[in-house]
Formats: C-alpha cells, sequence, structure tokens
C-alpha cells in the first residue's frame, strides 16, 4: 500500500454549543465533546483507510478549558500515525471568539482507531508520512503511547512496553 500523508486525513467539524449540550455552568458537557471529537476522528481514520473503522480506545483527554454555552467549535481530528491495522489520532479542539474571531486551543485528545473487515476483524492500513515538525513529532512518539495505552488494557506485559522503558534509562 501506498503511504498517506497526515492532511490527506484532516477532518474539521464545526458547530454551536446548544443549551441542551451544557451542564449545570452552562458549559458544554463533557461526553458531548468526547462524542464530537470521536465522530471526527472516525472520519480522519477512515480518510487514511478507507475502510470501516471501530474506536479501540480513548488514550488521552485534556478538558483543559471550558467552553461555554453559545460557542463555536471547532474540532480537527488527523491520523498522527497507522500501524498494522490501527491508527492514532490527534485531535485539537479550539474555540471561536465572537468578535475578533480569533481561535483559542480549548482541548486535545488522542484516540485509537481500527481498521476492520465487514465481519468486524481488523485489517491493513496504509503506512502514513508525516510531513510538519508537528506531525513528526506526533508520529514518533506514537508507538510510545501505543505501548501506554496496551499496557494498561492488559493486553502486554511491561516487559514488552521497550519505548516506554527507554524513557526512563
Ligand atoms: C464497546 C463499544 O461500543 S466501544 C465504541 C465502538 N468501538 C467498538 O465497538 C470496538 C469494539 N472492539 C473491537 O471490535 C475489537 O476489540 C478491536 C477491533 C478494536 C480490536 O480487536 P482485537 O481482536 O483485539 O484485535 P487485535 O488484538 O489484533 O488488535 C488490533 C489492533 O488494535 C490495537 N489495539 C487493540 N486494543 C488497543 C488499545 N486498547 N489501545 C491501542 N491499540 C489497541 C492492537 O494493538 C492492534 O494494532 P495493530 O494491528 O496496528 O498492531
Amino acid at each position: 500500500m501506498n503511504p498517506k500523508h497526515p492532511s490527506e486525513s484532516l477532518t474539521i467539524l464545526t458547530d454551536l454549543v446548544l443549551p441542551s449540550e451544557t451542564n449545570p455552568l452552562n458549559n458544554l458537557f463533557g461526553g458531548e465533546l468526547l462524542a464530537r471529537m470521536d465522530r471526527a476522528a472516525s472520519i480522519a481514520a477512515r480518510r487514511h483507510s478507507r475502510r470501516i473503522v471501530v474506536t479501540a480506545s480513548v488514550n488521552h483527554v485534556a478538558f483543559n478549558r471550558a467552553i461555554s454555552l453559545g460557542s463555536v467549535v471547532t474540532v480537527e481530528a488527523k491520523v498522527s500515525r497507522s500501524f498494522k491495522s490501527s491508527m492514532e489520532v490527534f485531535i485539537d479542539v479550539w474555540v471561536e471568539d465572537r468578535e475578533s474571531g480569533n481561535r483559542t486551543k480549548a482541548n486535545e485528545a488522542i484516540y485509537t482507531f481500527v481498521a476492520v473487515d465487514d465481519t468486524g476483524r481488523p485489517v491493513e492500513v496504509p503506512p502514513i508520512s508525516p510531513e510538519t515538525e508537528l506531525e513528526i513529532q506526533r508520529f514518533e512518539a506514537a508507538l510510545r503511547r501505543k505501548q501506554l495505552s496496551l499496557l494498561l488494557a492488559g493486553k502486554i506485559k511491561p516487559s514488552d512496553a521497550t519505548e516506554l522503558k527507554a524513557l526512563f534509562l
């Protein structure tokens, strides 16, 4: 399979925060943001693989800044690295100031998707070739994050987490 660039999977979802999507402080409910990120990230993974994709794990979420009712929220998702059947997707969340139009980063997250066939069995995905400095940074750290996720899920032994161990040696 020919390698693809992260930019080919870029997915941008822009939407408002409505009253039914807020918590008692009138800020966006965390679960609603998780769902928006999942939708954008799954489209990015599908664009990279051109396959059915399923969410395998949510590796990291940082709710750094509350997002208030009425805000315009943009969720940007891009595949940062592909492995055999799995893809790491980075999600950046931006809030747009109504008057200036300036965007502020509110949140970020990292999800893992797996490409599957019609029966739900994992299938191979194209390799990825990062281009920008940020894409290269994210690509290089992705194996470490994959090992951490597998370790936390009890799917590998600590002795197999070679990239993680190397951090502490
Ligand atoms: C329950 C829900 O509704 S969650 C929301 C929607 N998601 C789903 O329905 C997915 C349900 N889960 C599944 O279908 C399966 O567990 C799958 C397809 C994700 C994985 O299937 P498995 O039989 O475990 O396959 P396998 O062990 O070969 O793993 C497939 C890939 O997923 C990766 N993977 C599996 N679990 C994780 C995890 N927790 N973190 C990171 N990567 C993971 C594996 O490393 C492997 O990657 P690779 O092929 O790139 O090396």
